[in-house]
């Protein structure tokens, strides 16, 4: 499928941002602290969810200091899409997960699905506690169910289509260092 580079660029330059690349740090900061507070001392597997979950997670985990593993897993929902679908796995967990602390990373907690699948298959894996940490958590009532929540949060985002920091705007802009919305039509 070709791509109109040109619309791709003007998004971008079209955009309102949300949170700058020093917004972002402060929040990997604050999350880090959390994190390395409750476990320093549980040997985790440390995932990440691709793809959106690369950017994050590579810079999340820099900032951690504690024995851990790392690896990723692969589900998306949105397939370069602007609205999700049914979860689509393209790859599971390499690790056994048996007794083992589980956090999962992700860019963005939206609708929760992708999400609440994740720890679905990692608590039925065998895995003895499965956490959660997202850069964003979309503000709306439409979450997967009532209330849900990551364990580690970094900032609230308006219900907006939102790129950069791993979120993408048809498969674009994963790069762009900082949080954008597409202008509201
Ligand atoms: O909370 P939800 O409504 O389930 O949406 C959140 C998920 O959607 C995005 O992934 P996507 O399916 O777009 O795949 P990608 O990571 O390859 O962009 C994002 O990276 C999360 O994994
Ligand atoms: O707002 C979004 N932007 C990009 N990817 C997403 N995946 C879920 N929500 C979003």
């Amino acid at each position: 499928m070709s791509v109109d580079l040109d619309h791709i660029r003007q998004v971008k330059a079209e955009a309102d941002c949300l949170f700058t690349a020093a917004d972002i740090e402060a929040a990997m900061d604050r999350m880090a602290a959390e994190i390395n507070a409750t476990l320093a001392d549980s040997n985790p597997i440390v995932y990440s969810v691709m793809n959106g979950g690369l950017v994050i997670a590579g810079q999340l985990v820099t900032r951690l200091d504690f024995p851990m593993e790392v690896g990723y897993l692969h589900a998306t929902r949105y397939r370069n899409k602007l609205s999700g679908g049914e979860l689509f796995w393209k790859a599971r967990a390499e690790h056994s997960l048996v007794g083992r602390t589980v956090l999962i990373v992700d860019d963005i907690l939206d609708e929760g699905h992708t999400l609440a699948a994740i720890v679905e298959y990692c608590r039925d894996a065998g895995a003895s506690q499965v956490l959660t940490a997202v850069l964003l958590d979309k503000q709306h009532d439409r979450k997967a169910y009532a209330g849900m929540r990551a364990d580690f949060t970094g900032m609230p985002v308006v219900d907006r289509y939102i790129f950069g920091f791993g979120l993408d705007y048809k498969g674009y802009w994963r790069n762009a260092n900082g949080i954008f919305a597409i202008p509201e039509a």
